[in-house]
């Protein structure tokens, strides 16, 4: 495929705050795309609703504005049809891990090969900056009346937990270091969360970029190894990423765990339905002339192994 540079823009008004982190995002979604030399009619890219889900449109490949907290359900769902999809969702803290957290921990349990990028911003951008569930316990940014009254969710531990196979976190202005995380993402086999700091300079005047600036630092700069090489070690590698991702005086970027042992999703429906995924429900016919057509043999050769013999 040509080489272009200018592939993934668009020319739509980009309808972000001046100084949005949201920015940085997409400057370095686009740049990792472009390196990484996907086709654009290759890639599906899902978001729920939130400043940060217009990002789908400043993105020229294939996008769905979904419903607020189903941007993974719906990406599930393309990823299953058409398994030759790049699927990326890009959500909020409050889509994602509000109202959309039980999807996020399912996708979890499945490994399915796709990546999550985290707006975090720590408030709900789109709605004027009530908490979301990452805005720690105490704190009180400029639209609240009082402190925030909930305990805040770490989305590096909930990722880990729940079975993300690539967890790792970045920042919004550092778009080098961002870009390759979301590189090394992409390739990852299985499911990767890309957790990205997020200044919202309109709502959230406590985590703004002087404040992540000050407490930053690379987990590579000290000599952070990530990656489960033996499966014996899964469970030591989660937990020191778990308790490293806890920190706050000084707040670690980079990939905190990456385990390639599990067996993927894809991998899983194989083992039960042969014919998955050359015979694809996304690309198979079922209808001519606007009829609905049974085809005995596709369907037998498919769900073969389920067919239970009464007789
Ligand atoms: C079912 C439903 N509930 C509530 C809303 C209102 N709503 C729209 S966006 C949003 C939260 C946005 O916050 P976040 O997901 O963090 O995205 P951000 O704007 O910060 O990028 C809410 C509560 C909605 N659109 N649909
Ligand atoms: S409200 Fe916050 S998150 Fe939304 S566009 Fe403005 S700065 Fe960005
Ligand atoms: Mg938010």
């Amino acid at each position: 495929m040509e080489h272009n540079p200018g592939k993934y823009r668009t020319d739509l008004w980009i309808d972000w705050c001046p100084g949005c982190g949201n920015f940085g995002i997409l400057a370095s979604e686009i740049k990792a795309l472009e390196e990484l030399n996907l086709e654009p009619s290759k890639i599906a890219i899902v978001s729920g609703i939130g400043c940060s889900a217009k990002i789908i449109h400043y993105i020229n490949a294939n996008g769905v504005h979904s419903l607020h907290g189903r941007a993974i359900p719906f990406a599930i769902g393309i990823k299953l049809v058409r398994p030759d999809l790049t699927v990326i969702v890009n959500g909020g803290d409050g889509d994602l891990l509000g109202i959309g957290a039980g999807h996020f921990v399912a996708l979890g349990r499945r490994n399915l090969q796709m990546t999550i990028i985290l707006h975090d911003n720590r408030v709900y951008g789109l709605t004027k900056g009530q908490a979301a569930p990452t805005l720690p316990l105490g704190v009180k940014t400029k639209a609240l009346a009082i402190p925030n009254i909930y305990t805040d969710i770490n989305p590096i531990a909930l990722a880990i937990s729940s079975g993300y196979t690539f967890v790792a976190r970045a920042y919004a202005f550092d778009s080098e270091h961002l870009k390759e995380i979301i590189k090394k993402a992409i390739m990852h086999r299985g499911v990767s969360l890309v957790d990205v700091l997020q200044p919202c300079v309109t709502f959230n005047d406590i985590h703004t970029a002087d404040y992540f600036k000050k407490k930053i630092y690379k987990l590579e700069d000290e000599g952070w190894d990530p990656v489960v090489r033996d499966p014996k070690d899964i469970e030591e590698k989660a937990l020191n990423a778990i308790r490293k991702s806890f920190e706050e005086e000084k707040i670690p970027v980079g990939i905190f765990y990456e385990n390639s042992l599990l067996p993927t999703y894809e991998e899983r429906l194989k083992n039960v339905i042969k014919s998955y995924p050359s015979i694809s429900p996304g690309t198979t016919k079922i209808e001519v002339n606007g009829k609905s057509i049974f085809d005995r043999k596709l369907f037998e050769s498919v769900f073969s192994d389920f067919i239970i013999d009464t007789e």
